[in-house]
């Protein structure tokens, strides 16, 4: 792989009147890696990556890319799927994708090369005449990320692109995209659906009332999380709340939900296997426990 940039926002603030939509947000989005930015309506998603994208002013901060200040003419090598998405419903899927290519600076037998290519890989190969509005919503979604794609992006910045599609069609979404990955594209995608992102990303984002609550990937926010354990002795497992030192969030019958910062403390365990122990493991929070407790 030749050297692959990483997109990184430094500091984005943004103001619309009194309120600060985007404040003070910071964070990488490393080559090669599918990034979620996650959080609820209005949590500053959208206004941040027009930002990037340069659609939208910046108040303070930077947006960089291989680690100096992005210039137009990088923004224009991105591949960016609007919110408000940007292709005509009523205009031919194969027409419409060969002028955007040559918006873009693709010759237009290239642009027609690459696009009747994506179609086919999304199995719109025999909808490339269609009207956009003529097909299904999900299918509809497919074409405008395609869009994003036709030019051989450098990175790409896609604003809900998996919102309405069922798992299938995500799939094989993430599977063209992870082309793109693999020759080292930085992706930040936008989603407000937790088990997606858990699903499917590297690294997350969450954003909350325009602020970053956790950064990093899922491996390391999975880590940082407080060391909870499942520890069941049969039949009851009520008299650990008597134990020093034990943080109990849970007793459901035999389980005992237990968070030990330093691990289980002394004799814990041997009191366990006097009283029945059948299970003592460490709880691995999803990304959408992560996601409740640093936005909560
Ligand atoms: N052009 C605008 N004028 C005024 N307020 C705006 C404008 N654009 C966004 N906002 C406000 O900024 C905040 C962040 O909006 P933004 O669309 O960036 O959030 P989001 O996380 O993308 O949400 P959603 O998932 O609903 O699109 C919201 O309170 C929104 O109302």
């Amino acid at each position: 792989m030749s050297h692959a940039p990483a997109l990184e926002v430094r500091n984005l603030t943004r103001r619309f009147g009194e309120k600060t939509a985007v404040d003070d947000v910071s964070f990488v989005v490393e080559p090669g890696t599918l990034t979620g930015f996650v959080g609820a309506n209005g949590a500053g998603k959208t206004s941040t990556m027009r930002m990037i994208m340069g659609v939208l002013a910046i108040h303070e901060g930077e947006v960089l890319w291989d680690g100096r200040p992005i210039t137009r003419a990088d923004r224009a090598s991105f591949g960016y799927m609007p919110e408000e998405r940007g292709l005509y419903p009523k205009q031919g899927i194969l027409d419409q994708l060969c002028y955007l290519g040559q918006l873009r600076g693709m010759r237009r037998g290239d642009a027609a090369r690459e696009a009747t290519r994506l179609l086919d890989r999304f199995e719109l190969a025999d909808r490339a005449k269609d009207k956009l509005e003529s097909l299904s919503l999900g299918n509809q979604q497919r074409v405008q990320v395609a869009a994003s794609l036709l030019h051989g992006p450098r990175a790409l910045v896609l604003d809900e692109p998996f919102s309405g599609l069922d798992p299938v069609a995500v799939d094989s979404m993430v599977d063209l995209l992870s082309d793109r990955l693999r020759e080292g594209v930085p992706v930040l995608f936008s989603s407000h659906q937790l088990d997606l992102v858990d699903r499917l990303c590297d690294s997350l984002v969450v954003l909350s009332g325009g602020v970053v609550m956790a950064s990093g990937s899922a491996e390391e926010l999975r880590r940082s999380g407080p060391a909870r354990y499942r520890m069941t002795t049969a039949p009851d497992a009520g008299w650990v709340r008597e134990e020093p030192g034990v943080t109990v969030l849970d007793v459901d019958g035999p389980t005992a939900i237990l968070e030990l910062p330093s691990g289980p403390p002394d004799g814990l365990l041997a009191r366990a296997v006097e009283r029945g122990l059948a299970e003592f493991s460490p709880l691995v929070p999803s990304l959408s426990d992560i996601y409740r407790e640093v936005t909560a």
